[in-house]
């Protein structure tokens, strides 16, 4: 059942000392640009009346209602109580009740909460893993009022005193609290990838382009491509009993009689070992039947009798490696979604898989714009030297795309309109240059012409605002860069992996953090992408950055997204560059 957005009060507990954190004022505490008082209000914002109980806040607009619990910290019982308190002209039956330690709580949450109130006494959030959280949750406010008149007084009691005979829960994911600095942490990483807005332009990538076709290959002609099914091992490691040293297969107790022949690695056909017997044998041979362990030159020693027996003071071990010992037949060693690796194509050999099922690598055809823009000979007045066509393969190879070819086009209508014509060849167009509004700019108009569909059009970050992302009615993917160099490079390494994932079903990886050691350098009011170095345990940007060349990332080992009103407490998303 859905309900009207007008019908709840909302009573937002944003008191008590934080004793994990040190008893600090936890609702004050920023995640990304917010306080996590604001989050709880901004979530709720819909409510006919809120009531924040707790400090006064100075921040918090006027028409939300602050109260106090008596005497402060009583806990809180005693802050709902003091919340329905200052609500006193009631025209609404139900009440949210919200902590205000609730990082990813948001509008959504809430509707979520309140349609499942439906006709119980109240509903409560739970985690992904079935944990209830009694401070997210709708009340009937009847109920609510009844189960606090019921006390004695509603100082120091805990919530479970007032819970209804019955309840309602329902899932709600990314509702965890934040008690412990480790908390605070944890949602201050997720918010960094969120923070920027670059996120939901590769959300929206990740969802909306199709993926490449399957292809069967061998391992090692599938590097940099992603595996479409598991890598499933055909045959066991190791495939027989193998010696893991140089030593001695023996049978049974010692003293062993040596044996004259010797196991080399690569021989079979062994004849089998009796009891107290000993063979030589080399690393990797397979251990000859009747063996039962493998003993370590260093561990045994020939005495005067000729016989062989164990140092003393050597561990007694079995120094073999025995069939499937690292995996049987039909084991899944590396998951559906992995890019294929030199490791994964060596693991496949190990494994005696003659084939496997990839998407890719994305094969990108690199296109370069604007009458401007000359690659030999001295420049004219009025001319660019193309400072970017000749590396951009080497920035693509390190988001996992491969180069086909490189194509030089006019400023015209009809050379976009061919080269989307014709360019059936590859999975992505990477053209740099023409993706702004001026009347040289060909991009968007040709796309339209193409009945392309924009998937991603302009992310408010700078540099990299005006990038286009779109797909042709045949699958090809345009990927289109802002021609300024630094924006190029920028707008590529944050949305072109994002591609990647799309086009060849790959797992995202997970994203790189770090934490800035100048925040103050580079605050501002729209997210940036600055290049970045290593400074002592953190990441020091250049705030100076300069788009029309890319002096700026020599010497520096990453970009890092920033989000806007970015603060030192605030990890930033690393972009890695070029090793
Ligand atoms: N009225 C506005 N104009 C512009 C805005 C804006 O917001 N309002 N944004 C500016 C920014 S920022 C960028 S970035 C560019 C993006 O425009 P385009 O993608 O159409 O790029 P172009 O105009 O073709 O080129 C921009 C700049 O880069 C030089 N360039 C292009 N290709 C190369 C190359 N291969 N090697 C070296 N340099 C290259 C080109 O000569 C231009 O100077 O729009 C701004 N304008
Ligand atoms: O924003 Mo442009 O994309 O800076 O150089």
């Amino acid at each position: 059942m859905s309900r009207s957005s007008r019908d709840f009060h909302a009573v937002v507990l944003a008191g008590g000392a934080a004793r994990r954190m040190g008893g600090i004022d936890k609702p004050g505490l920023r995640v990304g640009a917010t306080s996590l008082v604001e989050k709880a209000v901004d979530a709720v914002a819909a409510a006919r009346r809120i009531v924040v109980v707790g400090p006064h806040r100075a921040n918090l607009a006027d028409d939300i209602l602050q109260t106090r619990e008596e005497p402060a910290h009583s806990g809180p019982v005693s802050a709902i109580a003091a919340g329905l308190q200052a609500l006193s002209s009631s025209d609404s039956d139900v009440v949210v009740v919200l902590a205000a330690d609730l990082p990813s709580v948001d509008a959504a949450s809430i509707a979520t909460l309140l349609a499942a109130l439906d006709d119980s006494s109240a509903v409560f959030a739970s985690d992904q893993d079935g944990r209830t959280q009694y401070l997210f949750g709708a009340w009937r406010r009847s109920v609510l009022e009844q189960k606090i008149s019921e006390l004695d007084t509603p100082a120091g009691q805990p919530v479970r005193c007032i819970l209804p005979a019955t309840f309602d829960t329902v899932t709600i994911t990314g509702v965890d609290d934040c008690d412990t600095p480790a908390d605070l942490r944890l949602a201050r990483e997720r918010n960094a990838v969120h923070a920027s807005g670059i996120e939901f332009a590769r959300e929206s990538i990740r969802e909306q382009l199709p993926p490449l076709a399957i292809r069967r290959v061998s391992p090692t002609d599938a590097e940099g491509g992603v595996l479409a099914e598991p890598l499933i091992s055909a045959a066991a490691l190791p495939h027989v009993d193998t010696s893991a040293m140089d030593g001695y297969a023996v049978s049974g107790a010692e003293p062993w009689t040596l044996r004259e022949d010797v196991a080399y690695a690569g021989t079979s056909g062994l004849g089998a070992l009796r009891d107290g017997d000993a063979v030589r044998i080399a690393t990797g041979a397979r251990v000859p039947s009747g063996a039962t362990s493998v003993v370590r030159d260093e561990h045994v020693v020939v005495g005067d009798d000729g016989r062989l027996r164990r140092l003393p003071g050597t561990p007694v071990k079995d120094d073999s490696r025995r069939r499937g010992e690292d995996w049987q037949p039909e084991t899944e060693l590396v998951a559906a979604g992995t890019t294929v690796t030199a490791a994964v194509a060596s693991v496949a050999l190990s494994a005696e898989v003659s084939e496997v099922t990839i998407r890719g690598p994305v094969r990108a055809r690199t296109v370069f714009s604007g009458n401007e823009i000359r690659s030999k000979g001295p420049l004219d007045p009025g001319q660019t030297r193309d400072s970017i066509g000749p590396v951009l393969p080497r920035y693509l190879r390190s988001c996992s795309i491969d180069t086909a070819d490189s194509v030089h086009l006019d400023d015209t209508a009809d050379a976009f309109d061919d080269l989307l014509d014709r360019s059936t060849d590859v999975d992505l167009l990477v053209v740099v240059g023409a993706t702004g509004g001026g009347a040289a700019d060909q991009l968007r108009s040709a796309l339209e012409r193409a009945s392309a569909t924009t998937i991603v059009n302009r992310v408010p970050v700078r540099p990299g605002g005006s990038q286009i992302t779109a797909v042709l009615p045949n699958g090809v993917v345009v990927l289109g860069l802002p021609g300024n160099p630094l924006a190029a490079v920028s707008t590529l390494m944050m949305t072109a992996p994002a591609i990647v994932d799309a086009l060849t079903g790959r797992t995202p990886p997970a994203p790189w953090l770090g934490y800035l050691t100048n925040t103050t350098d580079v605050d501002s009011d729209v997210a940036r992408i600055v290049p970045v170095m290593r400074d002592g345990a953190g990441w020091r940007a250049d705030a100076a950055v300069r788009t029309a060349h890319l002096l700026h990332l020599v010497g520096h080992n990453a970009l890092a997204v920033v989000p806007p009103h970015i603060s030192p407490d605030e990890p930033v998303e690393l972009l890695p560059l070029l090793r």
